[in-house]
């Protein structure tokens, strides 16, 4: 979407994947979705340095809404559990430096049963506006799938025209994808900052190899629209959270990176371990995720249960490539490769770091010599890749 935002992929923490729809807070005051918890966050990605490794918008998904809607038409927070509601909020995140995002519906229903938008997204767009939000989610449960291709660029319209930028995300080609329809990405594109390929990712490593492998796949050839203003989401991190090794959150973390992905994460900030704080803050894995040139990276060759994938990075002629090995069978997998299965050019010579450290791997690099790469079960190397001057 053309609206100068989202120039490189979003980056934040978004409430969904490790708190849900938990509305208790009579009885988990301090784990259901209240302004509380938006605020705790807030001020942790602040005091933990996540804000200054990039981290910068704060996201309620689901259930933030009353059951109704007021007299008038407009969508109201829950007053019990956003008392300050979220114009209040947004006052107290936008005095963090950070950015509050929100979610709504194009259905009659959020997916939990919520106040949905359909019938109202022009009120809803000017009353996120009103509230002063900086990003939007925007679901597609509960509606006609064949509506979507209209409703998304509807309220990308109804957004606009309010005059307040705001990051628009969409989950439109999730809901086609999943049911075998061949997304317009062109269409989406235009409509959309960012926008969800396919299932929600769920705490576990089969979820993150099912959406890498979807990824991979590139059906429709989607990963030729990502570039500044629009992205392929593969959905939230879930580094630090219960389902991961901290091999497995290293490939979470670098693949996303390779893929051009928003980086939502979805930890709870109050309480992690701190392997997982780092590798969220690993700021050369988060240079790759953010490189100005914005082409996302894409899988190269299967090698039984390696993959290789290559990003081109910015000055032209330099490259992220990373290797994953899906593999369980305990030990490390060594992989002979050239090094033009690695990218590299003939007649040009490279520098290759390890993209997690930046410590030189190989000087003088070269597409006709032999590599031998060690990857580790459920794991990835990944090598940040400098044309030598
Ligand atoms: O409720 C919102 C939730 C999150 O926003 C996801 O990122 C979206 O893909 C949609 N979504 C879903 S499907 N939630 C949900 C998932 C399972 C369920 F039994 C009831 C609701």
């Amino acid at each position: 979407l053309d609206n100068g935002l989202a120039l490189t992929p979003p980056m934040g923490w978004l409430s969904w994947e490790r708190f849900r729809c938990n509305v208790d807070c009579v009885n988990d005051p301090d784990n259901c979705i209240s302004e509380k918890l938006i605020k705790q966050m807030a001020d942790l990605m602040i005091s933990e340095g996540y804000k200054d490794a990039g981290y910068e918008y704060v996201c309620s998904d689901d259930c933030w809404q009353s059951m109704s809607r007021a007299a008038n038409g407009s969508l109201v927070a829950d007053p019990q559990r956003f008392p300050s509601g979220i114009k209040g909020l947004a006052d107290y995140v936008h005095s963090k430096g950070l950015k509050l995002g929100i979610y709504e519906d194009f259905g009659h229903l959020t997916c939990e049963g919520y106040p949905g938008s359909e019938f109202y997204l022009q009120l809803d767009a000017q009353t996120f506006a009103s509230w002063e939000v900086d990003l939007l989610k925007f679901d597609g449960c509960n509606s006609q799938r064949e509506d979507f291709d209209r409703g998304y660029p509807a309220m990308s319209f109804y957004l606009n025209q309010t005059g307040r930028p705001m990051v628009f995300t969409c989950e439109w080609p999730d809901y086609q994808t999943t049911h075998g329809i061949m997304p317009n990405y062109t269409g989406i594109r235009d409509a959309c900052n960012y926008w969800r390929n396919w299932k929600d990712v769920q705490d576990s490593w089969d979820s993150i190899i099912d959406i890498i492998d979807h990824m991979g796949d590139d059906v429709g050839n989607f990963s030729s629209f990502a570039g500044p203003g629009g992205w392929n989401n593969p959905d939230q991190l879930i580094v630090g959270d219960f389902g991961l090794s901290q091999e497995q959150e290293r490939v979470q973390f670098g693949m996303w990176a390779m893929m051009a992905s928003p980086l939502m994460m979805s930890v709870d900030l109050r309480n992690i371990r701190p392997e997982s704080k780092a590798l969220l803050q690993n700021k050369n894995i988060i240079a790759i995720n953010q490189d100005p040139r914005g082409i996302m990276g894409v899988r190269t060759q299967q090698m039984g249960s390696v993959e290789l994938w290559n990003r081109p990075l910015t000055p032209v002629g330099n490259m992220a490539t990373a290797l994953i090995n899906k593999d369980t069978h305990g030990k490390p997998a060594i992989v002979p490769v050239t090094g033009s299965d690695l990218g590299l050019v003939s007649g040009s010579l490279y520098t290759i770091y390890d993209a997690f450290t930046m410590s030189v791997v190989y000087n003088n690099a070269s597409s006709n010599v032999n590599y031998k790469i060690i990857v580790n079960p459920t794991g990835i190397t990944m090598f940040n890749i400098q044309l030598q001057k």
